[in-house]
């Protein structure tokens, strides 16, 4: 993919609410083309491959974006991806299907980025919350979101609670204290250790909260994503820059650099 050229870009989940929004966003970008409007009941394969797309963004549900990323890779296009649902073996998955292709494609590997969040504000959230963890004692994420949501807890508290477990296990810290016996179940989620509360109401686009606590003292780091259009600028970006990293990239915090 040539940085001086336009980028070719087809839109799986065009139909859905980040999916037009995305198109919108790649029609009004001077440098990119939108070649393709993919939505289910496409075979996005043949859609990606008969379109010339350079990228491919998925912005779909989390039971078939990791069968479109293959989908794609086999059609020879670079993907960047916003869809929830990833784990280890997932992406585990894809990192081989990469290794495989770009064996044989030289220096013309191809990339995906998986992001979270492509919103300014929680990508800026997640790395301060990441860098607080190992201060705190306690520390528990809570996510809100509009009602059409259908996963829980969200993709960004998931790569949240994840981060700060990573950063306390550095720092060699416990469990958060919590003399909980019974009622579990209003305690949220469990992710690596860290717990997540998922909020679904009315009126809400995309927010979270990161709660940080110590003896006489509390730190919460909150985002607020009002508008589907603060994803956009981030999902441009990854759009430009996947062509020139081969390979799997889980994060935008990566390509601002503040990983
Ligand atoms: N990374 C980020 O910054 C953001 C990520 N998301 C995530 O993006 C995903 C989509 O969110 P929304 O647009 O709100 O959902 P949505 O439900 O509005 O759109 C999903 C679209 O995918 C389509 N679809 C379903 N199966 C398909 C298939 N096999 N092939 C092609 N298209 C298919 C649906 O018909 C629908 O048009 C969710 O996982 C959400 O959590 C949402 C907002 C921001
Ligand atoms: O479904 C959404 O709306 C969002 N999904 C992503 C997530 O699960 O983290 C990103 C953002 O929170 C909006």
């Amino acid at each position: 993919m040539s940085t001086s050229s336009v980028v070719r870009v087809a839109v799986i989940g065009a139909a859905g609410r980040m999916g037009a929004q995305t198109c919108a966003a790649v029609e009004e970008a001077e440098d990119l083309e939108l070649v393709a409007r993919l939505d289910a009941g496409d075979d996005v394969g043949a859609g990606v491959r008969d379109s010339g797309a350079h990228v491919a963004v998925d912005f779909t549900v989390p039971a078939v974006t990791e069968h479109n990323v293959h989908a794609v890779l086999d059609a020879g296009a670079h993907a960047v991806v916003g869809t929830t649902g990833w784990d280890d073996g997932s992406r585990g998955r894809v990192v081989e299907h990469l290794e495989r292709v770009n064996a044989e494609r030289g220096d013309e590997g191809l990339g995906v980025l998986i992001a979270p969040n492509f919103g300014l504000s929680a990508v800026l959230a997640m790395t301060f919350a990441a860098k607080a963890a190992r201060y705190f004692e306690s520390a528990e994420v809570v996510e809100l979101h509009h009602p059409n949501k259908v996963d829980a807890p969200s993709g960004t508290a998931r790569h949240t609670a994840a981060a700060i477990a990573a950063a306390r296990a550095d720092a060699g810290l416990g469990p958060s204290p919590d003399a909980t016996q019974d009622g579990w179940e209003a305690r949220g989620a469990d992710v690596d250790g860290v717990r997540v509360h998922a909020v679904r109401l009315r009126g809400l686009v995309a927010h979270e909260e990161i709660l940080f606590g110590n003896a006489g003292e509390q730190l919460t780091i909150r985002q607020d994503s009002f508008d589907r259009a603060s994803f956009m600028p981030g999902v441009l970006l990854a759009v430009r820059e996947v062509g020139s990293r081969p390979g799997l990239t889980v994060g935008l915090e990566n390509v601002l650099d503040l990983s």
